[in-house]
């Protein structure tokens, strides 16, 4: 690949972004980019700055300083709902799923589809239900139909679910916290399977993982973050998990 192509392909920079929390400096001018149709892994020991990082690109922290470029163009990502419009989608630990609405519900919440004009407007349920039936088909999840309680989900189909959600609204980045950490083997296969296709899509995924074995199975760049820095970048196909663990602990130079 040339230096154009790369330079084409990144969808997103950060570039030495700061973050502090009273005297707690969580991030301390940390870099990374993100490139579109790759999985991007970030990885680090507990309280290395991943979550702070995502934080920021996802609009829940402003950072103190630095940069975040999209597209080539520098954005201001101050809320969540600027990081959507800036088509940043993120699938949250706790997924962020109502369990009392259908799985179509959930797709539509705050962002319903209506027909009919002035007083006569109301829900087009058949329209949102085609939406998301098409959504989870075109990632392939394999759920029940999207009219079941949310509730009555699997974690790897409501972790699927959330996916498709955060795909389905045109984004071009889908950052993911841990997104497997509390399945078993197959469901983690399963939802392994789902961001294989987002990726395969064009979009860029953000996949923050402590699973080594699923870094390098998934990702093909992976940021190693130590003290509040992203301090190492590897291609996935060039490193091995004793790298990576000598790059998290500092054991080995970077
Ligand atoms: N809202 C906050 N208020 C105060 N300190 C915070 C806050 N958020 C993060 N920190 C601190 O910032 C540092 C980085 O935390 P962060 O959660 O970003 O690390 P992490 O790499 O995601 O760790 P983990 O893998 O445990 O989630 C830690 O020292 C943490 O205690």
């Amino acid at each position: 690949m040339t230096t154009t192509d790369t330079a084409i392909d990144t969808v997103l920079t950060a570039e030495n972004i700061t973050k502090s929390f009273g005297g707690v400096h969580a991030l301390k001018g940390a870099s990374i980019t993100m490139r579109r149709g790759e999985v991007t892994a970030l990885i680090g020991d507990n309280g290395a700055g991943k979550s702070t990082l995502v934080r920021c690109l996802s609009g829940i922290h402003k950072p103190d300083s630095g940069t975040i470029t999209l597209d080539g163009a520098v954005v201001q990502i101050d809320s969540p709902l600027a990081a959507k419009h800036h088509g940043i989608e993120t699938v949250q630990q706790n997924l962020a799923l109502v369990e009392d609405l259908t799985v179509w519900q959930n797709f539509f919440v705050g962002r319903e589809i209506t027909k009919g004009v002035g007083p006569f407007q109301m829900l087009d349920r058949k329209a949102m239900r085609d939406k998301a039936s098409t959504l989870l088909s075109g990632l392939a999840v394999n759920v029940p139909p999207v009219t079941s309680r949310v509730r009555r989900l699997s974690g790897g189909q409501r972790q699927a679910v959330a996916i498709a959600r955060a795909a389905g609204w045109g984004s071009s980045i889908v950052i993911m916290d841990e997104p497997t950490a509390a399945l078993g083997v197959q469901e983690t296969a399963r939802v392994e399977a789902v961001i294989r296709r987002l990726q395969d899509s064009g979009v860029a995924v953000l996949l923050i993982s402590h699973n080594f074995d699923q870094v390098l199975r998934l990702a093909q760049h992976v940021w190693v973050m130590r003290g509040g820095l992203a301090v190492a970048q590897r291609r996935t196909s060039e490193t091995t998990g004793d790298e990576l663990v000598a790059l998290i602990t500092g054991a080995q130079a970077v």
